[in-house]
């Protein structure tokens, strides 16, 4: 029997891009549900990471990071879509988990926190990546400065990366949603596919293993996922995946010399996917060309984007 009384209820991950948020929810689900990766906009879709303790679960929505639209890459239909789907998320949430860095609290950071209070929704703050912090003693005057005027529910200072501050804050969390049984059995993690999850590993390999601004002319596409039954290994699943790139010389890029670079690519996503599959994986992979798909509507469409 459970002593506890259960909570569950569903919370919006909001913040700059690259402040963590994709690595504060795997750590808090305990799987890497979420790719992540050192530069800005790795997440472009919204996804639900599933964490249950023993006081109940967490519906945790990670959002691709909120950012202007006048950048360098953000005029394109891919980049308002993406905003789009960060603010979509705050829909039907008991509350929202506000993630910045550390020492750093900009302008857009106090426009997210408005937002989030103009929508009626309890804030908890999770101070991300403390331990990058040389000096702790500046973190006290960090906290003092950014609730000064705001109301937050709870302030946490935490390292994703490190998995440390995080029990403090999944309880302030479930204290802010609902008395009730969870909404999903103990074993989910996400409410996407594994399909889905295996072309995320994939672009995640292409986030970090490109340089500069490759990255965001790529995506995948899963063109067969299958599963089978294996002797050695219980299921085994068979994938094949499509890099579709802008141009021909992106493509030439992405193969690389001798074709190592999409090799390298190729083995660690297979590797990931292994993990989270806990299962033996087929992976092979194509780069093809498709010009302009990151600034096409309906192309994004059909590679799966959405808002
Ligand atoms: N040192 C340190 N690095 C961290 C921590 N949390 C995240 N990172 C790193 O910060 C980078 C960005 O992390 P992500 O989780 O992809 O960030 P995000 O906010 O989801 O990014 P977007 O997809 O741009 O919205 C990665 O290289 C992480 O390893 C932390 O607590 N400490």
């Amino acid at each position: 029997m459970n002593a506890l009384p259960q909570h569950s209820g569903a919370v919006a991950v909001i913040g700059r891009p690259n402040v963590g948020k994709s690595t504060l929810v795997n750590a808090l689900v305990g799987a890497k549900v979420s790719i992540t990766s050192n530069r800005p906009q790795t997440t472009r879709h919204r996804l639900l990471g599933i964490a249950t303790f023993p006081g109940g679960q967490l519906q945790l929505v990670d959002t691709p990071g909120i950012h202007g639209e006048q950048g360098k890459r953000s005029g394109k239909a891919m980049n308002r879509m993406m905003n789009r789907a960060a603010r979509g998320a705050l829909e039907g949430v008991d509350a929202a988990l506000l993630v910045v860095e550390a020492g750093r609290w900009d302008h857009e950071d106090g426009l997210a926190f408005d937002a989030l209070r103009d929508a009626g929704l309890p804030v908890v703050l999770a101070i991300n990546q403390v331990d990058k912090l040389k000096d702790k003693t500046a973190l006290l005057p960090f906290i003092a400065k950014v609730t000064e005027g705001r109301a937050f529910a709870a302030v946490h200072p935490l390292s994703a990366l490190k998995r440390s501050g995080l029990e403090p804050l999944v309880a302030s969390l479930l204290a802010l949603v609902p008395e009730g049984e969870p909404a999903f059995g103990e074993d989910e993690i996400t409410d996407k596919s594994q399909r889905f999850l295996a072309g995320e590993l994939v672009r995640e390999q292409l986030m970090r293993q490109l340089g500069a601004e490759l990255p965001y002319a790529t995506t995948v596409e899963v063109e067969k996922f299958e599963e089978e039954p294996s002797p050695q290994a219980g299921v085994m699943y068979r994938i094949d995946a499509v890099i579709w790139v802008e141009r021909e010389g992106q493509k030439a890029i992405v193969i690389g010399k001798g074709g190592e670079r999409l090799r390298a690519i190729g083995t660690r996503a297979r590797e990931q996917m292994e993990r989270l599959f806990g299962a033996k994986v087929f992976l092979q992979t194509w780069v093809r060309v498709r010009e302009g798909w990151s600034d096409d509507e309906a192309a994004l469409r059909a590679l799966g984007y959405h808002d």
